[in-house]
C-alpha cells in the first residue's frame, strides 16, 4: 500500500506533543492568523521570561559584586550628613526630589530652637544671674545623686559634667537655679519683654510637637535619649517630598542579639496622611505662615540681651544647626522658600534602625553599586546595626573630636569622646569585621576649632589632656592618638586604619574626602576580586 507523502510541517506527527499541537487540518485562513498570533503572543512571553531569569542571575552575579559600605557612630556623629554628600556626588536627582521634604525637616529645627531657647530661660526665671560662680562647670548635674561613672578610656573628669547634653531640656533635669523670682508685678522689662515674646511664639512652639509627629509618623522609640524624633523609611513622603530614589529599609533577622529589627523598620501604615486630616504640604504651608508671622519675634528672641549673655556664658546651650538656621531666619520664613543643599546639610532628624541608599559609582568605565547601611547611632539603636556586618565590605566610623564636653542625650554620665572610643574598639575587636576595609572620619573639625578659639579648654573636662596646648592641632592629634591607640590594640590582621579629619557639611572638602576613600575600597575591592 502506498503511504501518502506527509505535508511539508514543523509538526512531526511522531511527536505526541507535536500531534496535539498541530494546525487543525481544515483550518481557515482567519483561523490561521489567529492561531499564528497567539503562537507568537505565547513565544514572546516565554521569551521575556528567560530574559527575566538572565536577569536575575546578572543581578545577583552582580550583587556579589557590590560594595556595601556601613557608616557608624554615636548620634548625631554626622553620619546621616555624610551620607547626603554621597547622595549629592553620585546620585544627585534623589536628593532634588527630596528637596521639598526637607522644608518640614528645617521647620521642625528652627521651632524646636526657639523651643529650646525658651524652655531654658524660663528655668532661669528669664533672669540671667551675673553672679561670680562659674555655673558652666556646675552644672544641675552635680546635684544630682547620680555619680558619672565615665573616662575609663580618656581618664575623663570624675566630676560633674557641663549641662547634660546639649538637648537636655531643663524641664526634665531639676535646674539647680533658683526658683521664679517675684510676682508679674515685680518682673522687671526685660522678664517681661521674654514672656511677652513667649506668649507670641507659643504657637511656633506648639508647632514643634505637630511636625515632630508628623515625620516621625507617630513613633516613639525609647531608650534612646529624650524627646528625640526619630524618622525611618518614607519620611520624605509623610513630609511633602518623594522618597529618594534608591533608598529601602530592611528588617533582617538579628544575629547578635537575639532582637528583631522589625519593630524599628516596619513600614508606617499612613504615611500619605489619613483622610480627613491635613496632609504634609498644607501642614508646611500652615507652619510657613506661622514663621513668617513669627519672624521679628524670634530675631527679637534670638538677639535679646538675655539669650546673647547666657550663650557667651554657656548656660545656654544650642546645638551648631540652630545657630545655622536661626541666622538664616530671614530666607528660612520667607514664603516660597524652598531649602538650599547648604540647609539639607545642617538640618537634623534622627536615624531610626538602619537605612540603605544605592549609588552606582563608576570604576573603570563600568558602574559598581555601592550600598550605603545610614544608621542610627543612639544607645537604643545599636543592636540593629549587628545584621548588617556580615556582608559588609568596609566601614566609615564617624567620630565628632568636638564633643569633647559633650555626654550623651541617652546617658548624661558618659562623655562623648569616650562613647566614641568604646564604640571604636567594640567595632575593631568584633570578630565579623576584622577583614572589612576602616575608614576613621575624625568630624566637626570646624565645631572643634570653633569651641577652642572661644576658650574652652579641653583639660577641663577630659583631665588626662593635662598641661597641653589647648590648640586645635595638640587636640586633634591627642584625639587621633586615642584612636590609633585602639586599632592597635585590636589589629592581628595588620590592617591598615585610613583616617581623615573632616567636616562633613562641607562640600568641596568632603567630596574630595569621598573621593579618597572610593579608592582605598576599590584598592581592596579589586585585590579581593582578584584573589576569587
Ligand atoms: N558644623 C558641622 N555640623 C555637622 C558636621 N557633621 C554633622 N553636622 C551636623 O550635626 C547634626 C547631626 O548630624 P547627623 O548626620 O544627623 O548625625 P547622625 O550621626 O546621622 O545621627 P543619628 O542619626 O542620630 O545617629 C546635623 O545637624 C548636621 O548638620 C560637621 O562636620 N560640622
Ligand atoms: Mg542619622
Amino acid at each position: 500500500m502506498l503511504h501518502a507523502r506527509r505535508p511539508p510541517s514543523v509538526y512531526s506527527q511522531d511527536d505526541p506533543l507535536n500531534y496535539v499541537l498541530r494546525p487543525p487540518e481544515a483550518e481557515t485562513e482567519a483561523e490561521r492568523r489567529a492561531r499564528v498570533e497567539a503562537e507568537q503572543e505565547a513565544k514572546r512571553v516565554s521569551d521575556s521570561i528567560d530574559e527575566e531569569l538572565r536577569q536575575d542571575k546578572r543581578n545577583y552575579d552582580r550583587s556579589k559584586q557590590d560594595v556595601r559600605l556601613l557608616l557608624l557612630g554615636q548620634a548625631e556623629s554626622g553620619k546621616s550628613t555624610l551620607q547626603k554628600q554621597f547622595q549629592l556626588m553620585y546620585n544627585p536627582d534623589s536628593l532634588d526630589n527630596e528637596r521639598a521634604s526637607w522644608r518640614m525637616v528645617v521647620y521642625f529645627n528652627m521651632a524646636r530652637s526657639v523651643k529650646r531657647i525658651l524652655d531654658v530661660l524660663e528655668a532661669h526665671g528669664d533672669v540671667f544671674e551675673d553672679d561670680s560662680a562659674d555655673r558652666s562647670d556646675v552644672s544641675s548635674y552635680e546635684h544630682s545623686p547620680v555619680r558619672r561613672v565615665t573616662g575609663e578610656l580618656l581618664g575623663g573628669r570624675d566630676g560633674s559634667p557641663e549641662q547634660a547634653g546639649p538637648s537636655t531640656g531643663p524641664s526634665t533635669q531639676p535646674s539647680g537655679y533658683p526658683a521664679l523670682p517675684g510676682t508679674p508685678n515685680t518682673l522687671s522689662d526685660s522678664q517681661k519683654e521674654i514672656a511677652t515674646l513667649r506668649l507670641r511664639l507659643s504657637p511656633l512652639v506648639a508647632a514643634e510637637a505637630t511636625l515632630g509627629d508628623r515625620l516621625s509618623g507617630g513613633v516613639r522609640v525609647s531608650g534612646s535619649g529624650r524627646g528625640g524624633v526619630y524618622v525611618r523609611r518614607g519620611w520624605q513622603i509623610r513630609s511633602g517630598g518623594r522618597s529618594g530614589s534608591a533608598l529601602q529599609q530592611r528588617g533582617r533577622k538579628s544575629l547578635g542579639t537575639g532582637s528583631t529589627q522589625s519593630d524599628l523598620t516596619r513600614t508606617s501604615i499612613s504615611e500619605e496622611g489619613t483622610p480627613g486630616l491635613p496632609g504634609p504640604a498644607e501642614i508646611v504651608e500652615d507652619i510657613g505662615r506661622l514663621l513668617d508671622g513669627s519672624r521679628d519675634d524670634v530675631k527679637t528672641l534670638w538677639n535679646s540681651d538675655i539669650v546673647r549673655r547666657m550663650i557667651k556664658k554657656r548656660r545656654l546651650r544650642l546645638e551648631e544647626w540652630s545657630e545655622f538656621f536661626l541666622l538664616a531666619i530671614d530666607r528660612v520664613a520667607a514664603k516660597d522658600y524652598v531649602p538650599s543643599t547648604d540647609d539639607i546639610l545642617h538640618a537634623r532628624i534622627q536615624t531610626m534602625g538602619v537605612a540603605e541608599h544605592t549609588f552606582d559609582v563608576p570604576l573603570h568605565g563600568k558602574a559598581v553599586s555601592w550600598h550605603l547601611y545610614d544608621v542610627g547611632g543612639a544607645r537604643g539603636q545599636r543592636h540593629t546595626w549587628v545584621p548588617y556586618f556580615d556582608e559588609a565590605n568596609a566601614i566609615i566610623f564617624v567620630a565628632p573630636v568636638s564633643a569633647f564636653d559633650q555626654y550623651l542625650e541617652e546617658d548624661p554620665r558618659t562623655n562623648r569622646i569616650d562613647d566614641s572610643l568604646q564604640l571604636f574598639t567594640q567595632i575593631c575587636a568584633n570578630p565579623l569585621l576584622k577583614h572589612i576595609h576602616l575608614v576613621l572620619f575624625l568630624n566637626k573639625t570646624d565645631v572643634l576649632q570653633a569651641k577652642l578659639d572661644s576658650g574652652l579648654k579641653v583639660n577641663k573636662y577630659i583631665t588626662s589632656f593635662g598641661e597641653r596646648p589647648n590648640d586645635f592641632d595638640t587636640v586633634v592629634n591627642y584625639f587621633r592618638a586615642h584612636f590609633l591607640q585602639v586599632h592597635r590594640k585590636n589589629n592581628e590582621r595588620k590592617r591598615v586604619l585610613y583616617t581623615h579629619l573632616t567636616s562633613v557639611v562641607d562640600i568641596k572638602a568632603t567630596r574630595s574626602i569621598i573621593a579618597n576613600v572610593r579608592d582605598s575600597i576599590f584598592r581592596d575591592y579589586l585585590k579581593s576580586a582578584a584573589l576569587v
